[in-house]
């Protein structure tokens, strides 16, 4: 095989393990990445921040373009599929990731209101594919009672506990994990539009870590600077990497775009395009990721039998991942960013480039002796993804 000359963004991890056999390997950065650095390029790898369109790649060599990435919308597939450019994206890869992300939102969201059970808690899921429909199986498992809206599932006949949009959107929390459509048969740009917002009331969480588009922000922001606001989390955004900042500031929690970044998501996703990329070239697969990730660190958790089982379930939670101290950091830099006139996409986009290590609920391990033989909280452990073992 010839040697291919491979342009990647620099945030992809795992790739000189995976692909340094193939070919000279150039790093960049994906979000200002230009035409003439592509002038010798045969394959280039991104993630969600390089636009893949005809302005990017026409009269460059590139045959293969992969995104280590859940998401498409900011490529040009039909565009891509003309030249005959091979494309490879990574469905499902950080999945685990968005919905542990969901469950740490929801667990400081019960504490918050003074939840003491699940009972009666309803969830509205908008889109049911990899990230909503593992959230869905994993809610319903906890006893949660959940409505979804997801209208191409529904019109073939899939198995959820489908209802009109208005009514997922009359749930205590409303999350949000449909791709980002402009057109099509049900488009998804600013689904969330002044109207549907006005109906939110105080009370109510909405979580959007899907994408920034698929809520109308400005009409969002003003329905939080009206009476009876409901409480917001974002983690997509409009315009990223550059938030509008009044926006952030009336969200109670705001994180920069990470909630896919669990080191087993992204490596996942790297290790997808990866096989993609080698089967394009005709070549088999070498390493598999689960040998080159480190192993996750000790729990140390213990409960007693008295532990009341959501409590215990979020320790667990919140020792895996607490959304805080993403929103703290944010919030930190954004705030240093603007006070000082500078933009705060630099800011932004450097928190996601040098995130901590976050591993995954299935690397954390309670035995059944660990939770003092509370089988309620073993059980709703189990349910949210942890290992328990017996
Ligand atoms: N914040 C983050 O870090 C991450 C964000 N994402 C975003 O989440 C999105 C969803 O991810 P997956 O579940 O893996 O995608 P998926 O493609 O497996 O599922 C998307 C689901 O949305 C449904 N859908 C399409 N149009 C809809 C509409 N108008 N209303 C309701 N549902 C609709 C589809 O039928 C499909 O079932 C991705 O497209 C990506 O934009 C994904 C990973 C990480
Ligand atoms: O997989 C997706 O889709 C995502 O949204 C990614 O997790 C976002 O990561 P970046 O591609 O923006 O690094």
């Amino acid at each position: 095989m010839a040697s291919l000359r491979i342009v990647a963004d620099e945030n992809i991890p795992l790739l000189e393990a995976f692909c340094g056999d193939l070919g000279p390997l150039t790093r960049v950065n994906g979000r200002n990445l230009d035409r003439d650095q592509l002038k010798e390029a045969d394959v280039l790898l991104v993630r969600s921040v390089t636009r893949i369109d005809q302005a990017l790649l026409a009269e460059t060599p590139v045959r293969f373009v992969g995104t280590a990435t859940i998401g498409t919308d900011h490529v040009d597939i039909p565009w891509l599929e003309a030249q005959d450019i091979a494309f490879a994206s990574a469905p499902g890869c950080n999945a685990s990731s968005v919905v542990q992300y969901v469950l740490s939102v929801l667990s400081l969201f019960l504490q918050r209101s003074e939840r003491r059970t699940l009972d009666g808690l309803t969830v509205g899921i908008i889109g049911a594919g990899n990230v909503g429909g593992r959230l869905v199986r994993v809610l319903s498992g906890l006893g949660v009672t959940v409505r979804v809206s997801d209208p191409p599932l529904e019109s073939i006949g899939a198995d959820f506990p489908f209802a009109p949009i208005d009514d997922v959107l009359a749930c205590d929390v409303i999350s949000l994990h449909a791709p980002l459509l402009r057109d099509g048969p049900h488009p998804t740009w600013h689904l969330l539009d002044r109207q549907r917002l006005a109906r939110l009331r105080g009370g109510q969480l909405l979580i959007n870590s899907g994408r920034g588009a698929v809520v109308d922000s400005l009409a969002l922001l003003e329905r939080l600077q009206q009476t009876d606001p409901p409480l917001v989390v974002l983690d997509v955004w409009e315009n990223e990497p550059t938030p509008v900042p009044e926006l952030l500031d009336r969200c109670w929690l705001a994180t920069p775009h990470i909630a896919g970044y669990s080191l087993e998501g992204k490596s996942r996703g790297t290790e997808m395009i990866a096989r993609a990329l080698r089967q394009w070239a005709g070549l088999s697969m070498t390493p598999a990721m689960e040998g080159l990730l480190p192993p996750p660190p000790v729990s140390g958790l213990q409960f007693t039998a008295q532990c009341a089982p959501l409590d215990a379930l979020h320790r667990a939670l919140m020792t895996c991942y607490d959304p805080r101290d993403d929103d703290a950091r944010l919030r930190k830099l954004f705030t240093s960013a603007v006070s000082t006139g500078q933009s705060s996409g630099p800011s932004f986009d450097r928190l996601r480039k040098e995130y901590p290590v976050r591993r995954e609920p299935t690397s954390l391990s309670v035995s059944v002796a660990d939770t003092g033989g509370n089988t309620e909280a073993a059980r709703l452990l189990s349910r949210a993804g942890f290992t328990v073992s017996t």
